[in-house]
């Protein structure tokens, strides 16, 4: 046997396990999740096992002249989602490399290997699964865009105030400038680290990797679009009364839009649900939920006392003259909020078990 195939899978083993822990740690403490820290470590442990002596020995690494490369990539990792990604890939690509080479060292390996590739693709799936339905729990603004001229400019000041949710929605343009600005809005947003929605349309959705779609009481049923789009991928729907509301919580929706809650241009001709349907999906909604329709400064603070944890708006960020600052300002609120309930929470029981918290 060639000492440099040794090498090539000693290195390899070591590429896989190193990613893999990184992976793990992320699932251990950022995560909670005991199954997939579990699933990373076991992952690990099977690896250890096939990494013998022999290739150990074979190591040279003063003489490797792949230690002094680097990518530019490699310095910086914009958000944890990136981070998870590049060390997805690295322990994808060092199972591939194993499972080649193994085949001119030990047959046993290479199907091993073929067998953990899978695993951690699975992994993978279930991973940004998790993350991005977590990032989804977690916000508390939601951003729908509006046709623009600086479209891209005001989402990105909006992210730059810290917004983690956005919408692109476009009711009147042709779906080639649709797919191009949809193409655009999702790179920038996952740049932030934010999550990016497409409004009505499952086939946009799909074709630019979008992380959901948002359907309306008149768009495609949400059974279709998870048919779909899969479990791994969000889907919002508009609610605009309780039957609605309890109709997508039936149909699994991920979250809903509750509202219009005050009569609003940006949605011609749909009359106002009222802050009754605030009060009322507060009651009876057991899922992330976001009041819509004529929030801006002047209307929030109604709304959040209405019951509201979670806003969407258009125009308020959209026509702001500094959308970062307007984002700021909303979150300002909607956090105060959020912490004014957990001590009331905390004020009626000894510990907190709300699980959008
Ligand atoms: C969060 C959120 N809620 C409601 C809407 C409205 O969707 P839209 O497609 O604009 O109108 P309908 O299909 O509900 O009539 C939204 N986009 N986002
Ligand atoms: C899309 C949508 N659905 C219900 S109200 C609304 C528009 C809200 O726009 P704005 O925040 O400008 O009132
Ligand atoms: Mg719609």
């Amino acid at each position: 046997m060639q000492p440099a195939v040794y090498r090539i899978l000693d290195a390899n083993l070591d590429r896989a396990r190193e990613g893999l822990r990184v992976i793990e740690e992320w699932c251990r403490f950022g995560l909670n999740h005991a199954e997939f820290t579990e699933q990373c470590k076991h992952l690990r442990q099977e690896l250890a096992t096939w990494h013998h002596s022999d290739l150990r020995s074979a190591r040279n690494t003063p003489d490797d002249p792949g230690t002094g490369l680097t990518h530019a990539n490699e310095a910086t990792r914009g958000t944890i989602a990136h981070v998870l990604q590049a060390n997805f890939c690295r322990v994808e690509e060092a199972l591939r490399v194993l499972e080649e080479y193994g085949k001119v060292y030990r047959q046993d390996l290479t199907e091993a290997v073929k067998h953990m590739r899978y695993q951690v693709y699975t992994l993978e799936s279930q991973l940004i699964t998790q993350h991005r339905h977590q990032k989804l729990h977690q916000a508390m603004l939601y951003l729908i865009t509006s046709p623009s001229e600086t479209v891209f400019e005001t989402v990105e000041a909006a992210l730059k105030g810290g917004l983690t949710l956005v919408q692109y929605r476009d009711k009147d343009a042709d779906d080639l400038t649709r797919l191009n600005h949809a193409r655009a809005l999702r790179r920038m947003c996952h740049e932030y680290g934010a999550l990016f929605i497409v409004n009505d349309r499952i086939d946009l959705a799909l074709a630019v990797d979008a992380d959901g779609v948002h359907l309306g009481q008149h768009d495609f049923p949400v059974e279709l679009a998870r048919q779909m789009l899969g479990s791994q991928r969000i889907i919002g729907r508009s609610t605009h009364n309780g039957d609605d509301l309890y109709r997508a919580i039936q149909e699994g929706a991920d979250y809903v839009g509750v509202g219009p809650v005050y009569e609003t241009p940006t949605k011609a001709g749909r009359p106002a649900a009222g802050l009754d349907c605030v009060r009322h999906a507060l009651e009876q909604c057991p899922i992330p939920w976001f009041a819509i329709g004529g929030i801006d400064a002047n209307t929030v603070h109604d709304v959040l006392a209405a019951g509201a944890q979670r806003v969407s708006v258009v125009r308020a960020i959209m026509q702001a003259e500094q959308p970062t600052l307007a984002v700021q300002y909303f979150m300002a609120q909607l956090d105060q909020k959020r912490r004014s309930q957990m001590g009331q929470k905390f004020a009626k029981q000894d510990s907190i078990t709300d699980p959008w918290m």
